[in-house]
């Protein structure tokens, strides 16, 4: 009999680290959540593992709480704190739901025997026999007449959980879904024979069908018994997947969302640990789902940013969804247009080459900007193409009106107090805009160095060009400043005329039928960041851009405005070559040693006191070579200054290692001691394995 449990007490403070053991109390396994007496304090704690025996002097727990989590979640919270030098209890409590909530009780009538079809001789009004009809259901307003009718022995009123998350109706579709082309079906073939652990990824051009893909992989899985999860990059911006997964399966689809009150995400949380729900569609967290014995797990669009979460533990959902498919035997399908030279690395590709209403993809033709007089956002091709469309999208990957302000006079520049970045102009609401921090301060009349009047605007963003486009046709814009993207999405989808325009959202995943122009202003903006995956980004904002046009049997066409045609990831993506791009990306990756051929991981320390972010950036690479580096082969890079950000000065080191797991470990290890020591104390450390 193993009589002792052993447990993480779910507690932020990094030095706290179980597992503690204490006695088990009835009812308590792996993956139970505890309530424990700590020290002076009383702490919830998840049950990691059971043991026989004890060398310590047992504490008894206070209470089993409801909310356990299966064990494979368990298993992958250690995980998770491993792989990303987090603690087991941020870990595990991401899997917990919002706490402070419980199962919502209301009072439920049922009829008795006797209350069940009264025959004439029960002397009931109209009013009590209409309400014995309607039974079942929650009390509500009617309860004094059913406590009467309950003390007649003709009712029995008790509570019982009643679920706040909207039930989710399955309409249409369902009845009858495409039948499925010849590459569709060799997907799901390729899907449903898959050994379990097994990595697929489906490189399907846009608009090939990959969501009929993943709707008939899932209908297998759920017959063979197990459960699914579906991850999407941000559910504001993607509605038609998830109305496709409600609209196939109904109530079994579970949808986890930030939008979700705490009650209802308690309540859609508990009907998948119990088994009532076996999709559950969601964004990143949602492969954190209480599912057991998930059989399949799927990210659609899998080279969206989204995908890494940015606190602690800084996990990419990609790599949890990969090792949540291992530790239950299922297998990970992930898919996009544009994959990830990683996923293209290591997974076994299934291709769809063709679009799944037979179309081609829309011709791309460059706009060659470097002849055109500065400051021009639209070249008169453009102007034209834009004036003869039906219904474009337009990609400007920058927010506001303008990126800055100077000074004519004297060469002032308006810059935020707290971060070393200048401020953006949004002109409708008044307001100088720091994108890092989100301060904000009025539009300035004149400079206060020098107190002319003559203030210069750089750079064009969304908001100017929506102005300009106004001109044209209707506009509908889209972008991190736009309260409800939903309703943005649904104005253009339903006009007859419009322009949407906005930055890269406008580009993610939308299935509308008859945009007959997508353009892109400044393609190669994204490729001015220094970043090794600024190609990446560009390849894929083009073509995912280009992917939205000429669906639904409209013929289409995209025009691609840039300064540096003759760069590689423009020139793919004109061409819709993903393989080419994908190969020489690859090739290129190889030859400076970045993912997949490395593991990256970047430590950022930051501090208010001036030079502390830097010391402690230092000790950390000294901490690493005095325990050897961080693997063969490995190389640090840094310590670096980063801008201010939120009035701390930042300094950051990059550990490149072709052995992961020497990395990992020399990282966690350095940056313990340097957050442990004195001198360091005002520094914050933040290890991020797999930056984004
Ligand atoms: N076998 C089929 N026959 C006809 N139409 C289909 C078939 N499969 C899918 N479709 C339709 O094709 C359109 C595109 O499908 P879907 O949105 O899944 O593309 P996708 O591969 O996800 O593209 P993207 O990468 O651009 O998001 C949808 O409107 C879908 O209903
Ligand atoms: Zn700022």
């Amino acid at each position: 009999m193993q009589s002792v449990v052993q447990v993480e007490p779910l507690t932020t403070a990094r030095a706290l680290r179980g597992p503690f053991d204490y006695v088990r109390p009835e009812g308590a396994e792996v993956g139970s959540l505890l309530e424990v007496p700590f020290g002076r304090q009383t702490l919830r704690a998840v049950v990691t593992a059971l043991a026989d025996s004890s060398p310590h002097e047992l504490a008894v727990p206070r209470r089993v709480l409801p909310e356990a989590i299966p064990p494979e979640l368990v298993a992958l919270g250690l995980w998770m704190a491993r792989e990303y030098c987090s603690t087991p209890a941020r870990a595990l409590s991401l899997m917990l739901p919002p706490s402070g909530v419980r199962a919502k009780a209301q009072l439920w009538a049922e009829p008795t025997a006797a209350g069940r079809d009264p025959g004439p001789e029960v002397r009931l009004t109209d009013n009590q026999r209409a309400l014995l009809a309607a039974l079942p259901r929650f009390a509500g307003t009617d309860l004094g007449a059913l406590r009467r009718l309950e003390k007649r022995g003709l009712v029995t009123v008790a509570p019982r959980d009643r679920r706040r998350a909207p039930e989710h109706v399955a309409v249409g579709a369902r009845r009858d879904p495409p039948v499925l082309n010849p590459e569709q079906e060799a997907a799901v073939h390729a899907i449903a024979t898959a050994g379990p652990g097994e990595r697929l990824l489906l490189h399907g051009v846009t608009g090939s069908g990959k969501t009929e893909v993943y709707l008939r992989a899932a209908e297998q899985t759920l017959r063979a018994g197990a459960g699914v999860i579906v991850l999407v990059p941000e559910i504001g911006l993607t509605p038609q997947m998830i109305a496709r997964f409600v609209d196939r399966f109904g109530d079994t689809v579970a949808v986890l969302h930030s939008g979700l009150s705490q009650g209802e995400r308690y309540d859609e949380w508990r009907r998948l640990r119990d088994g009532e729900a076996r999709i559950c569609v969601g964004p990143r967290s949602a492969v954190l789902a209480p599912l057991r014995g998930v059989g399949l797990v799927i990210v659609d669009e899998e080279h969206d940013g989204t995908y890494k979460h940015e606190g602690d533990p800084r996990y990419d959902a990609r790599l949890v969804a990969q090792r949540r498919a291992e530790l239950s035997g299922g297998v990970l399908v992930v898919g996009s247009a544009t994959p990830r030279p990683e996923s293209v690395h290591a997974l076994r590709r299934i291709r769809l080459a063709h679009r799944a209403d037979g179309a081609r993809l829309p011709p791309v033709q460059i706009v060659d900007m470097r002849a055109t007089a500065a400051g021009t956002v639209l070249h008169r091709r453009t102007h034209d193409a834009l004036v003869d469309a039906r219904k474009a999208i337009v990609l400007l990957n920058r927010r506001g009106w303008s990126n800055f302000l100077t000074c004519r006079s004297c060469g002032h520049t308006w810059e935020c107090p707290q971060c070393d970045v200048t401020l953006v102009l949004h002109r409708a609401e008044g307001a100088m805009s720091c994108h890092h921090c989100g301060h904000r301060e009025p539009v300035p009349r004149a400079c206060p160095e020098c107190a002319s009047v003559s203030l210069a605007r750089h750079g064009t963003g969304t908001e100017r060009l929506e102005h300009e486009l106004a001109r044209i046709a209707p506009v509908v814009r889209l972008d991190a400043g736009v309260a409800n993207p939903g309703e943005a999405l649904q104005r253009f989808e339903r006009a007859d005329r419009a322009i949407l325009v906005g930055t890269q959202v406008v580009a993610k995943g939308h299935d509308f039928a008859d945009v007959d122009l997508g353009v892109v202003v400044d393609a190669d903006g994204t490729l001015r960041f220094p970043d090794f995956r600024a190609e990446e980004r560009t390849f894929s904002l083009v073509t995912q851009l280009a992917g939205r046009a000429g669906r639904g049997g409209r013929a289409g066409r995209v025009l691609v405005q840039t300064l540096d045609p003759d760069a590689p990831s423009i020139m793919h993506a004109v061409r819709h070559d993903s393989d080419g791009f994908l190969e020489g990306e690859l090739q290129r990756r190889r030859a400076l040693r970045y993912p997949p051929f490395a593991t990256l991981i970047r430590i950022v320390c930051s501090s208010t006191e001036p030079g502390a972010a830097h010391a402690a950036a230092h000790a950390v690479r000294t901490a690493v070579d005095a325990a050897g580096g961080a693997g063969d082969g490995a190389m640090l890079l840094g310590p670096a200054p980063l801008f201010r950000l939120r009035g701390r000065e930042r300094s950051q080191l990059v550990i490149k290692g072709p052995d992961r797991y020497a990395a990992i470990e020399a990282a966690g290890v350095a940056a313990a001691a340097v957050r442990a020591a004195k001198a360091h104390r005002t520094a914050n450390l933040s290890v991020d394995v797999d930056p984004q």
